[in-house]
């Protein structure tokens, strides 16, 4: 079987995934490819390591944006691919590549067959932390070209290939960082009665952590708190001084994570009671709820069902994930949703391998249904 091209640019992107803001070849790669389209349909803005990309209409009345992110993951590559990263120690393991995959792919097909409206594509970085879209949104090339309706979609592996999921309002939960980090006092091994320690300590917290959300949340209400990594310490015999958790928070309220986090903050004066460290807590980037707009999401899934019959829209339940598009979708309607890329391995495993399949899918959708929105009295199907 021949490599659609957009399969092809995939696996290029997956050989290169970066850091979130270093995102400097997949930049140079997209503008590359953006750059052999003809120019007489396209403008092109950077932004950071990002970019803006504007389809001209054939009688713009609006300005329709699809945004993919770019960035990849610190995680070490263990899939069946001959083209895996060439970037030790980091990996795609979130599907960015197949989202810029899909986003040139769908910007592709309007070059060729323009629509009415105008059409923006935001290629945007830093998704997976510090967060790109709420400074892409406060910058003046996104400010120039604001569009009126945001769309995007995110890979899921727990569904087959020509799955669509989504629902309206609340799709992905509130976010907040967690770091903490302790300092105790370091000493030999066998003195722990001279010393104070960290690793010890951290060990507590961890546990301590847990019994917020099944002590301090309603139960109807839902709450996580994952602590991913723990550092401590510095060899076997040596009591540490020193200890680093790092975690994540999600809620489905605001409310909620003001709870969760005056709960951590307790605990975590009593660690330093309990144990006599110092501790501080760095809640780094927070990331708000992606809430899908009522009306334009329904209008989708009742155009989906009725439009699409070789597909199967579901309508599925809101999940723990973060995403930063629910920045742009708290000052601009629109909505994202699931496809079903079927791997065993979930979202962030180094295993993961999304069927290249649901690129075309992506883009046969997201085509027709730019096309059919474009005919639309955007009242008709947007929330006021
Ligand atoms: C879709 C997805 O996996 N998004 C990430 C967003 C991470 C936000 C931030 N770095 C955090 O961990 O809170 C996710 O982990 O859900």
């Amino acid at each position: 079987m021949t490599l659609s091209t957009f399969a092809r640019i995939r696996r290029d992107l997956h050989q290169i995934p970066e850091p979130g803001f270093a995102e400097f070849k997949t930049q140079r790669y997209l503008l590359d490819y953006l750059e052999q389209l003809p120019a007489e349909r396209i403008q092109i803005k950077t932004w950071k390591t990002g970019i803006l990309v504007k389809v001209a209409g054939l009688n713009p009345k609006k300005l329709i944006a699809w945004r993919a992110d770019m960035d990849g993951l610190p995680i070490t590559e263990e899939t069946s691919y001959d083209f895996r990263s060439t970037h030790e120690g980091f990996m795609h393991a979130c599907g960015h590549d197949m989202h810029m995959a899909i986003g040139l792919g769908i910007l592709t097909h309007f070059v060729q067959n323009p629509i009415a409206d105008d059409l923006l594509f935001v290629f945007q970085p830093a998704e997976e932390g510090p967060g790109g879209a709420k400074p892409l949104m406060e910058s003046e090339e996104f400010r120039e070209w604001r569009p009126d309706y945001i769309f995007a979609l995110h890979i899921a592996p727990e569904y087959p290939v020509g799955h669509i999921a989504t629902k309206p309002g609340i799709l992905f939960a509130n976010t907040s960082e967690l770091m903490i980090d302790l300092v105790g006092k370091g000493g030999h091994a066998a003195f722990p009665h001279k010393a104070n320690d960290m690793v010890v300590a951290a060990s507590h917290l961890v546990t301590q952590l847990q019994s917020v959300i099944s002590r301090n949340i309603d139960p109807l209400d839902s709450a996580v708190i994952t602590i991913g990594k723990i550092e401590g310490g510095t060899r076997q015999n040596i009591i540490a001084e020193r200890a680093r958790l790092e975690g994540t928070i999600r809620t489905f309220s605001m409310d909620s994570m003001q709870r969760v986090k005056r709960r951590i903050e307790a605990l975590v004066k009593g660690l330093e009671a309990g144990f006599e460290c110092e501790a501080q807590i760095d809640y780094g980037c927070g990331y708000a709820q992606v809430y899908n707009d009522e009306k334009l999401t329904l209008a989708f899934m009742d155009w989906m069902r009725e439009k699409q019959p070789d597909y199967t829209l579901v309508h599925c339940s809101e999940a723990m994930t973060g995403e930063d598009f629910g920045f742009l979708l708290g000052e601009i309607p629109g909505f994202m949703f699931w496809l079903g890329a079927d791997t065993p391995y979930g979202l962030h495993h180094s295993k993961i391998e999304p069927d290249e399949e649901a690129i075309q899918v992506a883009i046969d959708v997201v085509t027709s249904y730019f096309s059919w929105l474009s005919n639309q009295k955007m009242q008709l199907v947007c929330s006021e």
